[in-house]
């Protein structure tokens, strides 16, 4: 009987299924992992912006983390959309507690434009969440938010993953898809460095590129792989699911959770 690896994500619901708890599900069944969830928010989203956003008591959010953890376990954790600053130390002080890797998204704001995350809540973040991250994965915008480091090219991304470790995370992944060129992504510890480049896909098509990528991270941390390996795995993953992402609505549609599955 094959027992699958646990990956819980804590994260935001996004009601047009590309992004946030969607993605993140999506993401580990194709990896072939059990996927839980702690939701932390509901948004009202589709595929031209995000219509509404409500969130959760930090009370349904500690009961539905101790439902999972305390029962059935997990072997890796991906936290996304936090809303708060009280749903960001919630969270945080469960992490602490977790025998787990934890790969910390540190959304801000939507493809869109919307806030996902409170101004106020960028310190809770900072000091709280990032201490307890094995990788942090934040792009270019939510490094400029969290450390003030504005990245323009690689070296660049050099001085954001110094800036983003002293926070205390494990590791930095610096995401640089939104620089011009091909995407690449630098992954420190400090002392290793890591580039990963892809190839770029010039698809419109790319609601829950984040989300999918630190979710893919997470289910390979569970599967067994290294922090390198499992980044060098999740970045094909994702670049194949960019590829193929396809239209839905009006607006941005999702990238292809399935793509592997043709
Ligand atoms: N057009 C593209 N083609 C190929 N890879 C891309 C493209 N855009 C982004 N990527 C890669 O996708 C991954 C996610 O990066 P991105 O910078 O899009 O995250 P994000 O901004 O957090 O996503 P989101 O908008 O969902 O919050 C990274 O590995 C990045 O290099
Ligand atoms: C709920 C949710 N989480 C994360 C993202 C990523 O931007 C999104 N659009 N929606």
């Amino acid at each position: 009987m094959r027992i699958p690896p646990r990956v819980l994500t804590v994260a935001g619901s996004d009601s047009g299924g590309g992004a946030g708890i969607q993605a993140d599900l999506k993401t580990m069944l194709a990896l072939g992992t059990h996927g839980m969830s702690v939701v932390t928010a509901v948004t009202a989203q589709n595929s031209l912006g995000v219509q509404g956003a409500w969130e959760l008591p930090a009370e349904a959010v500690r009961a539905q983390f101790r439902s999972i953890v305390d029962d059935i376990g997990v072997q890796a954790v991906k936290t996304g959309m936090l809303a708060s600053p009280e749903l960001v130390r919630t969270v945080a002080r469960l992490l602490a507690g977790v025998d787990a890797p934890v790969v910390v998204d540190p959304v801000g704001v939507s493809k869109h434009g919307d806030r996902l995350l409170a101004a106020e809540a960028l310190e809770s973040v900072r000091e709280r969440l990032l201490p307890t991250a094995t990788v942090a994965t934040p792009n270019l915008d939510e490094v400029a938010e969290l450390t003030g480091v504005k990245v323009t090219d690689e070296d660049g991304m050099r001085e954001a993953a110094r800036a983003i470790l002293a926070y205390g995370p494990r590791w930095a992944l610096i995401k640089g898809g939104h620089l011009p060129g091909a995407p690449v992504d630098l992954l420190s510890d400090g002392r290793e460095e890591h580039w990963f480049r892809g190839a770029r896909h010039d698809n419109r098509h790319t609601h829950g590129t984040g989300c999918t990528l630190a979710s893919a991270i997470a289910a390979h941390l569970a599967k067994g792989l290294d922090v390198p390996q499992a980044v060098g795995a999740a970045k094909a993953y994702v670049t194949g699911a960019i590829a193929a992402g396809f239209p839905l609505g009006a607006g941005i549609g999702p990238v292809d959770h399935a793509w592997q599955w043709g």
